[in-house]
């Protein structure tokens, strides 16, 4: 997701100015003096989403060079605002996975009903029959098999993941129980593009060894009274990526494993689906210290 700069042009607060209600509010722009190369981009009508000025410390991942233009066709003045918005485009989504792929479908299921702005156009496992690669050949999604296995003939390379993911157009991949570490040419090809859901609050609890039921049993033995699923972007080592979204579930005193595990799934599915929406929306913007935040739906200057 690169980062793109924001010109927010000041505009002529007038009856005349294009004002739509943005898909989830409607907000406005202030824009500076105008260059006089500037090129004016009337808002066009369609699935828009508000484009907010965050925080000048805050250099939001999706904003547009915007001008607006009155419908009038009058020139925006210095200190005047109008209300602007921007197409997003919908997302292409790629879910890695190695077993009962709940969290896949949760994702899925979003897609579907249409709560979350992208599809999921291919499925990655390194288990052919895994129940996550079940629930994609039944619901009419591609399944790749990678890494390739030793004793199998078929399954991808690396290079071969990389060409294929591009031939769908892929924006994200989504690792939601993937349990291969994932290379480091997949990592360069989708910088800052890859997100990973791990069952603990990173960084507790995380890296080789660090999957599925060994990290509550962990945190059962550790006497934690906290734990709770983290959504991370993938680096080239394991759980060390750039945390993204965490949710707090309680560790009780008589917890099994398996108890604890569900509390976290649960809210995991909660969180993915929250979290690849605001992805799909270009919602997430990088603090200047490399921090990636998520802004709300509801405010576009608020961020967490
Ligand atoms: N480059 C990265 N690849 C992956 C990451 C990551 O953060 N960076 N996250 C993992 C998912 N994961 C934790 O969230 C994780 C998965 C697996 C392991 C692990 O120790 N695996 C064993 C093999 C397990 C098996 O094959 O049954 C191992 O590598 O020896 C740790 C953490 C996905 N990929
Ligand atoms: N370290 C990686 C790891 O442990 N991931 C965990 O595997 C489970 C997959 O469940 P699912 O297949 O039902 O989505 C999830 O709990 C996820 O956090």
């Amino acid at each position: 997701m690169e980062a793109q700069q924001i010109l927010p042009r000041f505009c002529p607060k007038s009856s005349l100015a294009p004002s739509v209600t943005i898909v989830k509010q409607s907000f406005s722009l202030m824009c500076p003096p105008l260059p006089s190369s500037s090129s004016y981009a009337s808002v066009q009508s369609g699935a828009f989403r508000a484009i907010s000025i965050a925080r000048k410390e805050v250099c939001s991942s999706s904003w547009r060079r915007v001008c607006c233009s009155s419908s009038s066709g009058a020139e925006p003045k210095e200190g005047h605002e109008v209300r602007a918005q921007v197409t997003v485009r919908r997302k292409k989504l790629a879910v890695f996975v190695s077993g009962g792929g709940s969290n896949f479908k949760s994702i899925h299921e979003a897609s579907k009903r249409g709560s979350l702005h992208g599809d999921v156009l291919v499925l990655v496992t390194n288990k052919s029959e895994c129940g996550g690669a079940e629930y994609a050949r039944n619901n009419g999604i591609p399944v790749i098999l990678f890494p390739k296995a030793k004793d199998e003939s078929n399954g991808l390379s690396p290079s071969d993941v990389v060409d294929t993911l591009r031939k769908f157009e892929v924006d994200f991949i989504l690792l939601a129980g993937y349990l291969k570490l994932i290379p480091a040419e997949l990592i360069r090809a989708y910088e800052k593009s890859i997100l990973n859901i791990h069952p603990s609050l990173l960084p507790a609890f995380g890296g080789m060894g660090y999957y599925g039921m060994k990290v509550h049993k962990a945190v059962i033995a550790s006497g934690a009274r906290f734990s709770g699923p983290t959504i991370h972007f993938v680096d080239e080592h394991y759980d060390t990526g750039r945390i993204l979204a965490q949710r707090v579930v309680p560790v009780l005193a008589n917890d099994t494993a398996e108890e604890l595990a569900a509390r976290v799934l649960n809210e995991e599915h909660q969180l993915y689906v929250e979290v690849v929406e605001a992805v799909c929306e270009e919602r997430v913007v990088w603090r200047k210290d490399g921090v990636p935040l998520i802004q709300t739906k509801e405010n576009p200057n608020e961020f967490r």
